[in-house]
């Protein structure tokens, strides 16, 4: 096939995935469509589509969400158990059919989605593939999972095994290398006190030719190779050091719980880790079992908590930041509360392998974890820690930075979990194409992401971000394309794939399997005009909008995860401004939201279609302010233009649920002096630029 239909190939591909014209059906109902053939016991390979756990943790299976609320209760699922007179364990986050009989088939069932695994065969299906096999065949479980990839997948497979092998092979024991060049590799990788003991335990080992430490994953049936993680450090020009991952397979599918085949079937305690390393540290100072997550504090796959049933107490140090602390409450609710402890990050409890380079007592750390359940009345005294973190990690509370836009960082001070943006601009001004970069810059951090497009199909979305990503008009490049779709394909980026009206239901419902799924950290939701169409004629409109604002207020608050919400602006006169009170519908969105972001498009004839975007609000420490865009038509990007990069200025303080109050316009870029009345109240970055400081304090 020539590179060009391979490209071409490859968009079908993904409009095969995303489009909304793809069937919306979960897979699992496909798999309930048409009976597998060996549903009768028969030992044919299931149809492809059907059942096959590989398949399953393919990302490109993932990455789109369709109605995926979970199709079953955990009642259901028992009674069901029951009917069948099938014995069962109600464990933490999974009900467990012990293995019995000549089958012999251990079973796990997540209590939240209802998905199935087999540790035993390694499938994994939906709820609705296991009662098929349970309604047909008992030991179809057996045979679930064997032979079921395709020829494409069981190639890659193959190559993936084959690749991971060589690497494996030329790789060797830190052991084997002589004592200074092993004592340099330990100093590289910030172990130095880890013995070739532990990590001969670990099995883990280096590889010369790219100076990287390999950790392998070893499969739980026969201990066979199944992939490994390859950490390589680099210096940066200012000759920081810098660590690399990369996994074999992708890291969509390394579901690797680092540290698993050490431990025994009887442990009744671990310590979860966020890094190899750490539970290196903590196994070599402390004794205890412990495993390390494949992705670090980024994601907790459901698919990893069988594996952690056995546990009645998980305790979770995470690393020694306040992203770890964050990680480790949200895991912990998964894990389920009552057994877990955390432990809290701060100077004295920095992660585990510089914990044991500063030779603090492990033990005792692990030994000191607070309790993640938390009572609903609590005294300041059990508050004490948490503000004391929050004041000595400034910058790590104020969330995660913008690459792309710097002025935002400066304005808004980050982006943080659990609030509420709503973003508004003119109809057609641009706001989806900015939200999309603006989005994707954050997902480019590492915040996983989850796009609700109602308005224009995910294929045109996926598009637009591609394009923004690339920084290029891949229409003219297509050789690139798959170059750019790979990188492209490794983000956190999930799309729901509803189009046109929805029900808020089931997109909250979606929003609360994706979050618990892939760990979600930012909704974007495009736009809200699209949840509001279902309701009767007789429910009144704007009461209708506060009602769905107020939902995913609260979804944002309880599943600590941001949500922007794209609201359009009431119909105004052409050539003014807008402004908080512009929005649609009542005070109700600028009053539940942390933050408002106003797109401005000047209507002047000198400088016709000029952007720029306005903090209206920004409930975190009152900044607000204006920077200029510049759009790019063949990036699609806004990035600040660089001359205007110092120009960001203040706004009049505008209160931002008083509908009287006016907004400033913003001046044009080359020309922007702060204005007058509010001169006295900016205060200048150390790059020039400034904010207002008394808009919007104490909402
Ligand atoms: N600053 C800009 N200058 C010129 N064209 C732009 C600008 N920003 C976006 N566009 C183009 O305008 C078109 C509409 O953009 P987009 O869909 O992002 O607008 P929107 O505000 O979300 O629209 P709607 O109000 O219909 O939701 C797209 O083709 C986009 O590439």
């Amino acid at each position: 096939m020539s590179s060009r239909l391979r490209a071409a190939a490859g968009v079908l591909r993904v409009a095969g995935r995303c489009s909304s014209r793809s069937p919306r059906r979960p897979l699992s109902c496909l798999a309930r469509a048409r009976p597998p053939p060996w549903h009768s016991g028969a030992k044919a390979a299931p149809p492809r589509h059907t059942l096959n756990p590989a398949r399953r943790f393919k990302k490109d299976a993932k990455s789109t969400l369709d109605l995926l609320a979970p199709p079953v209760t955990v009642t259901d699922i028992k009674q069901y158990l029951r009917s069948k007179d099938i014995q069962f364990h109600d464990g933490y986050s999974c009900l467990h059919v012990p293995s019995a009989g000549q089958e012999r088939v251990s079973v796990f069932i997540n209590k939240t989605t209802g998905q199935f695994l087999c540790p035993d065969s390694r499938a994994e299906g939906s709820w609705e593939d296991l009662r098929d096999c349970l309604d047909g065949h008992p030991g179809a479980l057996l045979a679930y999972g064997e032979g079921a990839e395709d020829e494409e997948e069981r190639e890659e497979t193959r190559r993936e095994l084959s690749e991971a092998q060589r690497i494996w092979s030329g790789a060797a024991p830190l052991s084997d290398l002589d004592d200074e060049e092993a004592r340099l590799v330990k100093a590289m990788y910030q172990i130095p006190k880890i013995s070739n003991g532990t990590l001969n335990k670990f099995g883990v080992r280096y590889f010369k030719p790219t100076r990287s430490l390999v950790f392998p994953w070893f499969s739980g049936q026969d201990c066979g190779l199944r992939g490994l993680k390859l950490l390589s450090a680099g210096t940066e020009g200012d000759g920081q050091v810098v660590y690399a991952e990369a996994t074999i397979p992708k890291v969509a599918r390394y579901h690797n719980l680092f540290g698993l085949p050490l431990l025994g079937r009887k442990d009744a305690e671990v310590v979860l880790t966020g890094c190899e390393r750490d539970s290196l540290a903590v196994s070599q100072a402390t004794g205890l079992p412990t495993v390390a997550l494949p992705r670090g504090v980024g994601c907790l796959p459901p698919a990893l908590l069988p594996y952690l049933e056995q546990f009645r107490r998980v305790t979770l140090w995470l690393g020694g930041d306040m992203r770890s602390w964050e990680a480790s409450k949200i895991f912990a609710r998964k894990l389920g509360l009552k057994r877990c402890s955390l432990v809290r990050p701060g100077s004295t409890q920095p992660c585990p392998k510089q914990a044991l380079a500063q030779g603090k007592n492990l033990a005792r750390v692990v030994r000191a974890a607070i309790p993640a359940a938390h009572k609903s009345i609590v005294s300041f005294k059990q508050l004490r820690e948490d503000v004391y973190g929050e004041l000595a990690n400034t910058e790590q509370v104020a969330g995660v930075q913008w690459t792309r836009f710097p002025e935002m960082n400066k304005i808004l001070k980050g982006h943080r979990k659990g609030e509420l943006t709503v973003f508004t601009g003119p109809t057609g001004s641009g706001k989806t194409t900015f939200i999309s970069e603006f989005a994707l810059d954050l997902c480019a951090s590492g915040v996983n992401t989850l796009w609700g497009s109602f308005e224009i199909n995910n294929v045109r979305l996926a598009k637009v971000m591609l394009t923004q990503f690339a920084r290029r008009r891949l229409e003219e490049d297509l050789e690139q394309y798959d170059a750019w779709a790979d990188k492209f394909e490794e983000l956190p980026l999930y799309f729901m794939t509803f189009h046109g009206q929805q029900n808020i239901k089931s997109v909250l419902d979606t929003m609360n399997h994706a979050v618990y799924l892939y760990d979600i950290g930012h909704v974007v939701i495009d736009n809200l005009q699209f949840m509001m169409g279902h309701e009767s004629p007789s429910v009144d409109k704007f009461a209708m909008q506060d009602h769905i604002i107020g939902t995913f207020r609260k979804f944002a608050t309880h599943s600590s995860c941001h949500v922007t919400l794209i609201i359009h602006p009431r119909k105004e006169d052409d050539d003014r401004e807008l402004q908080t009170a512009s929005i649609f519908g009542t005070a109700k969105a600028s009053q539940e939201a942390d933050n408002v972001l106003i797109l401005q498009e000047k209507k002047l004839v000198t400088c016709p279609g000029r952007r720029s975007l306005q903090v209206a609000k920004n409930r975190f420490d009152g900044d607000v302010g204006v920077f200029p865009l510049e759009f790019n038509k063949s990036s699609l990007t806004f990035s600040t233009p660089l001359k205007g990069r110092n120009k960001l200025r203040k706004v009049k303080g505008e209160k931002p649920d008083d509908p009287d109050a006016t907004a400033e316009p913003p001046a044009k870029p080359r020309a922007e002096k702060p204005a007058k009345s509010t001169a006295k109240a900016s205060r200048t970055t150390a790059k020039g630029a400034a904010v207002d400081k008394n808009s919007t304090k104490g909402d």
